[in-house]
């Protein structure tokens, strides 16, 4: 399906990044993952059996880096058709604990690597190729709010809005940009970076009683970059098990029925 084509995927040297890296090379692309850390990168490439996947270190937040990553993938393979934006991340804290530079940690990293990787990317390969390129940026649900992520909350609505209006105005270059928005995701980190009553309770209150895996969400960004993709531009697409729309199992424990529903309302008589 993508033989051929060449993809970066920011953050491949784990979860989601890891899983896309390996569901792009599997269906046949040449795929450059970046971190900040050689070692998660170089377990990534081992992962892939026909050495379609290599590392190169680069902090998205540093405008010198990534432009070097850009260089050395067209100096490498003389063209990028895929970006994936999936490094990003944030820390919890009530929005009040948020000191000024805690915020902007959030945002340079989630917003504005993601301008500084899609910007490198789209006029240094896709403009310049005349074939366009894809872009997709994973992002966030509930897009109601998630509290306890206020900066998060923040530069993720800034990258979808982003990915929007780049669709906008790109599509004159065969740009095609969306964003993934994952729900809770069981990846290493979600797994033991956050602390356990939190981690806990959304792992068992989410509305399908089970998480997403990264590997379904890599296989949403494939179909999103594959030919049978190539219609979609300017979407967000959650991949969540309907946590956007209901942040609580249904029905609530307290008024469940033997049946695993609700009880119906009376008729009128
Ligand atoms: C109704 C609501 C329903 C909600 C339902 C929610 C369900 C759960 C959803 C969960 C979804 C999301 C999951 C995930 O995203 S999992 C993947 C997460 N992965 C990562 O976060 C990896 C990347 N993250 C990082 O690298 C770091 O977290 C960070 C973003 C902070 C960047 O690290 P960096 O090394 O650059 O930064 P520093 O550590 O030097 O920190 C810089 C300043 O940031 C502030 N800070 C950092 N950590 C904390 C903290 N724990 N508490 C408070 N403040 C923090 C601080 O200002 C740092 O500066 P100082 O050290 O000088 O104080
Ligand atoms: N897990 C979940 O429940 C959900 C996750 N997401 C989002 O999906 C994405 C991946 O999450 P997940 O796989 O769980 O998280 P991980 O923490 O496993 O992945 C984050 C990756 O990004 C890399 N990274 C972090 N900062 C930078 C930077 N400045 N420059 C380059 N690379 C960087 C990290 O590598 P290194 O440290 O070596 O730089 C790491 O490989 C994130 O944007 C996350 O917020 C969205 C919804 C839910």
């Amino acid at each position: 399906m993508l033989d051929g084509q060449v993809a970066i995927v920011t953050g491949g040297g784990s979860g989601i990044g890891r899983a896309t890296a390996l569901e792009l090379a599997g269906h046949g692309a040449t795929v450059v993952i970046c971190g900040r850390r050689q070692e998660p990168l170089d377990e990534t490439g081992a992962l892939e059996p026909h050495g379609r996947i290599a590392g190169i270190t680069c902090d998205i937040r540093e405008e010198d880096q990534v432009d070097a990553l850009v260089d050395e993938v067209l100096a490498r393979h003389g063209r990028i058709n895929i970006l994936v934006n999936n490094a990003g991340g944030q820390f919890l804290s009530p929005a009040e604990d948020i000191t000024p530079k805690g915020f902007r940690t959030v945002v340079r990293l989630n917003l504005e690597g993601t301008w500084l990787m899609t910007h490198a990317v789209a006029t240094k390969a896709f403009i310049p190729s005349g074939n366009g390129g894809r872009v997709v940026s994973v992002t966030l649900t509930p897009h109601t709010g998630l509290a306890g992520m206020a900066h998060s909350s923040a530069a993720r609505a800034g990258v979808e809005n982003l990915m929007k209006v780049l669709a906008i105005e790109w599509a004159r270059f065969g740009i095609k940009l969306s964003a993934v928005a994952p729900g809770v995701v069981a990846t290493e980190t979600f797994m033991t970076k956050y602390p356990a009553a939190f981690r806990d309770h959304y792992t068992e209150s989410v509305l399908a009683g089970e998480l997403v895996t990264p590997e379904q969400v890599a296989q949403t960004i494939a179909f999103v970059v594959s030919p049978a993709g190539r219609a979609i531009s300017g979407s967000v697409i959650n991949v969540d098990h309907g946590h956007d729309v209901s942040q609580v199992r249904y029905p609530p424990r307290e008024i469940a029925t033997e049946r695993g529903s609700i009880e119906q309302e009376a008729r009128r008589t």
